[in-house]
């Protein structure tokens, strides 16, 4: 196995200014304004449509910006001779990696490491197991999946956009990817990659763009999204009582379970139930709660999809009181995954 290299340096990876795409009349994204850090992992996140493919794609320079700019390892987007060269130090993984099907895995492996190098494939075919030896065509969607994981990372690349990557994985590929990529963040390897899934995002980003409509609305640390989204608190109380006894700052969405009710479990007490969302600080709150007759008491961090949710349903309001940027990604630019 090769011995691979801490990457010592320190730089912004990915910068965009006021980076704007659109097809036409049709909005692809607008005024995208972010950095991403040398060994960050930066997570894109929006519901479909909102964008997120259109900035991966004009970030790759398969698509040039309708205005503003950006750079990707020092490289003007928009300087075709030099991405080039800093795609050399890229990986892309695209959200339908397009083979030629009749090809086996094995030669688009020897096709890639003799185009941009191969210095890890074998250590990579360990984890990631598509059937070499049979035409692409023939693959599953995650086998394709596992193949263009490979041909991403075999050249050691510094830097992953990713559109989308454990699409099509199985849950135990999954893990394994996210294992793989906290792995090479440990290295200094930087991310970039758009996703839905919440739980990964959680699992493996320092940062995320929120995207929507084209817009980018937030762009906040995971620590921080988590920290607002709250705690979950769910209290079994031996007495009555109502959701003002809770009327604490940084309390939310009071419910209390249908008022005092019998637990067959709990002795024949009649008990009730309060849950909440909490924001605040820790030691109100537990004085406030000693004031009753504290039978139980779970305090749980708050998904994080509750955070996404809030910005995602903003997003689904405001597109139901104005007309929506129509128009489906259809475009024919060549990509080389
Ligand atoms: N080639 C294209 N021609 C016209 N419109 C396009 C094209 N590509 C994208 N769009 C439009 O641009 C907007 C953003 O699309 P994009 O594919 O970037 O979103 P996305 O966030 O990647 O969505 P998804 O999560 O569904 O993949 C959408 O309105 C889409 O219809």
């Amino acid at each position: 196995m090769a011995v691979l290299s801490i990457r010592l340096y320190e730089m912004v990876v990915i910068r965009t200014d006021n980076l704007t795409k659109y097809y036409g009349d049709v909005r692809g994204v607008e005024d995208l304004s972010f950095s991403v850090e040398a060994g960050e992992v930066f997570g894109f996140l929006g519901p479909n449509g909102a964008g997120k493919t259109t900035a991966i794609r004009t970030l790759l320079g398969f698509q040039s910006p309708t205005s503003g700019s950006a750079t990707v390892l020092d490289a003007d987007v928009a300087d075709a001779a030099a991405l080039r060269d800093a795609r050399a130090r890229v990986g892309y993984l695209p959200s339908e990696p397009a083979f030629d099907d009749r090809v086996t895995g094995r030669r688009l492996l020897s096709y890639h490491g003799a185009l941009r190098g191969d210095v890890r494939s074998d250590e990579l075919l360990d984890m990631f197991t598509p059937p070499l030896d049979r035409p692409v065509g023939d693959y599953s969607r995650g086998n394709r999946q596992m193949l263009a994981i490979v041909l991403a990372f075999m050249h050691d690349p510094d830097l992953l956009i990713m559109d989308e990557p454990t699409s099509g994985l199985d849950p135990l590929k999954q893990e394994t990817f996210l294992e793989f990529v906290r792995t090479e963040r440990e290295r200094g390897t930087t991310f970039f990659f758009s996703s839905h899934v919440l739980s990964e995002v959680r699992k493996v980003c320092d940062r995320v763009g929120i995207i929507r409509d084209g817009r980018l609305v937030e762009v906040a640390s995971v620590d921080s999204l988590l920290h607002r989204s709250g705690k979950h608190v769910r209290l079994t109380l031996g007495d009555s009582v109502d959701a003002d006894a809770f009327d604490l700052p940084g309390v939310h969405d009071v419910t209390v379970g249908g008022g005092a009710r019998r637990e067959p479990a709990d002795r024949g007490d009649d008990v009730t139930t309060v849950s909440f969302t909490y924001t605040g600080a820790y030691e109100p709150l537990l004085r406030r709660v000693l004031e009753h007759d504290l039978r139980d008491l779970s305090i749980e961090e708050a998904p994080i999809e509750d955070v996404f949710m809030r910005f995602y349903d903003e997003a689904a309001q405001e597109a139901a009181s104005e007309p929506a940027a129509g128009g489906d990604a259809a475009d024919g630019e060549a990509e080389d995954a």
